[in-house]
């Protein structure tokens, strides 16, 4: 959906300062933060039909700021270490901006056209002038609907926080505005800002081959295969957006079992993943000997040792897993794929973790390789989707842009439901989507009943 109107700022930005006095420190920023990959701001979309109180809002963020200190500070490119990026937590503020767009409403959100489109970025101020690392880590505008409905979007910087720890603050935050008692803007679970537990060892030791950052040996036929890749991400990209309800994520779980036995079995996020993969290559059609990846972040805070339990660990807290294939190994079974998932999070232990820390303090700046590469970040089960600010739970909440990466998100209404959005190639766009629903049909028939009636079901 295409937002024409332009939006109409009546005052200047504010900044919103932390309540009560906080930690005035250079924060580390451990290297699962500080990497390329991550300079971005993560950006959600919350469409609420009823009318945001501003000053509430106001109050609720200065107050939770007092324990996410961090996203009052600014970034800063360290001189002691070699220019890796701090966060200055100078108390400086989160940038706040208020604005208003006529000719639209909430319930264009609710229509099943909530796909992102490029226009959607004006809903969220962007001074045009500043680096990412000059943009204030916490970046938010309230955007006033003529039907009353409310529009808030939040830019948080993904190197300071992961979407779980963005998941922490919004709910904190949605909690201090929900209350007058000022104990309540303090989190049940206190975050924890030390990312310590996560340094480089002494003596650095990569201990893994981590084909997600490095590109497969080149070979003779290298630039057929650079080639042949280039294509899987060529322009003009068109966003698609697949809503898998409980019922299809029920028989996804079936068709990708590893076997019959009830021993074997996989996770929802295991067949999703298999799934959407295998879609995207049988989409594309590449050949079939093009070796294929599939990246997925995977949470880490209970596989590091000791676990980052001190409280909700807010730094980024996960790494990505690396599943390869052959594109047409991965489109002749469901199964074998599905099992490949589960192999690839199995690996993922303190050693790999360890190991791609240690890595990234040696080959500082690199890049994960996206080469015939498919990239999963599941913001699944965040409690994400129902926060309430006081308007009531949002009608829509996602990114607020759709890029070459897949996202699984949250359906309102469906706990057990999941939206895979990502954009492809124009030209396979719609096969990609066929290739989503393949196989679901049936469930389609007896589930058309109880689709959500919120959001958009199983549009694209
Ligand atoms: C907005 O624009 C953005 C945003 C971003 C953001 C990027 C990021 O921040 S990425 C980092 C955040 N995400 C992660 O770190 C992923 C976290 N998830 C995991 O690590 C998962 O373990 C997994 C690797 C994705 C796979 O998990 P799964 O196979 O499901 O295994 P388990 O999680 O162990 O679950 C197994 C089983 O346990 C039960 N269960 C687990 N959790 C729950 C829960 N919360 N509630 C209820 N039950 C739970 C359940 O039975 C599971 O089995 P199922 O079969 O039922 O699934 C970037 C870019 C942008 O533009």
């Amino acid at each position: 959906m295409e937002i024409v109107g332009e939006c109409i700022y009546n005052n200047p930005p504010v900044l919103v300062t932390p309540s009560k006095p906080t930690p005035k420190l250079a924060l580390y920023l451990s290297n699962l933060d500080d990497q390329r990959l991550l300079h971005f701001p993560i950006q959600y979309i919350y469409v609420f039909t009823g009318t945001l109180d501003m000053d509430t809002l106001k109050v609720a963020l200065s107050r939770v700021l007092v324990d996410y200190y961090p996203l009052a500070g600014r970034l800063r490119a360290s001189n002691e270490h070699d220019g890796k990026l701090i966060i200055d937590c100078n108390s400086e503020g989160a940038l706040f901006a208020e604005g208003f767009l006529p000719g639209l409403t909430a319930r264009d959100f609710i229509l099943g056209h909530a796909k992102p489109h490029k226009s959607w970025k004006k809903l969220l101020y962007k001074d045009e002038e500043q680096s990412f690392v000059c943009t204030p880590p916490l970046v938010v505008q309230v955007t006033h609907l003529s039907c009353g409905g409310t529009i808030l979007c939040t830019a948080i910087a993904h190197c300071v926080s992961d979407a779980f720890g963005a998941a922490h603050f919004l709910r904190a935050w949605a909690r201090a505005a929900m209350s007058e008692d000022s104990e309540l803007a303090h989190p049940p679970v206190a975050p924890c800002h030390d990312r310590r537990a996560l340094a480089p060892r002494c003596t650095p030791r990569i201990a893994f081959a981590h084909p997600e950052y490095t590109a497969a040996s080149g070979g003779d036929d290298a630039s057929a295969v650079a080639e042949a890749s280039s294509r899987l991400f060529a322009p003009p990209l068109s966003p698609v957006s697949v809503t898998f309800t409980a019922a299809h994520v029920a028989l996804l779980k079936k068709l990708y079992a590893p076997s019959a036995s009830p021993l074997e079995q996989c996770t929802s996020f295991e067949a999703l993943a298999a799934h959407v993969w295998r879609a995207w290559v049988r989409a594309l059609d590449p050949p079939a000997s093009l070796p294929v990846k599939l990246l997925f972040t995977m949470g880490i805070q209970r596989l590091v040792k000791p676990e980052l339990s001190g409280g909700c660990y807010c730094g980024n807290g996960f790494v990505l897993a690396c599943a390869e294939s052959t594109a047409g190994q991965l489109a002749a079974s469901a199964p074998d794929a599905a099992r490949l998932v589960q192999e690839t999070k199995q690996r993922v232990d303190d050693d790999y973790v360890r190991s791609v820390i240690d890595l990234l303090e040696v080959r500082r700046g690199c890049l994960p390789d996206l080469a015939a590469t498919f990239t999963i970040s599941s913001l699944t089960r965040q409690g994400l989707e129902d926060i309430d600010f006081g308007a009531g739970t949002p009608v829509h909440f996602g990114p607020l842009t759709s890029e070459v990466y897949c996202l699984f998100l949250p359906v309102i209404g469906d706990p057990r439901g999941t939206t895979a959005l990502v954009s492809v190639p124009q030209a396979a766009a719609d096969s990609f989507e066929r290739c989503c629903h393949d196989g679901l049909d049936d469930v389609d028939v007896e589930d058309k009943n109880q689709l959500p009636n919120v959001g958009d079901g199983m549009a694209s």
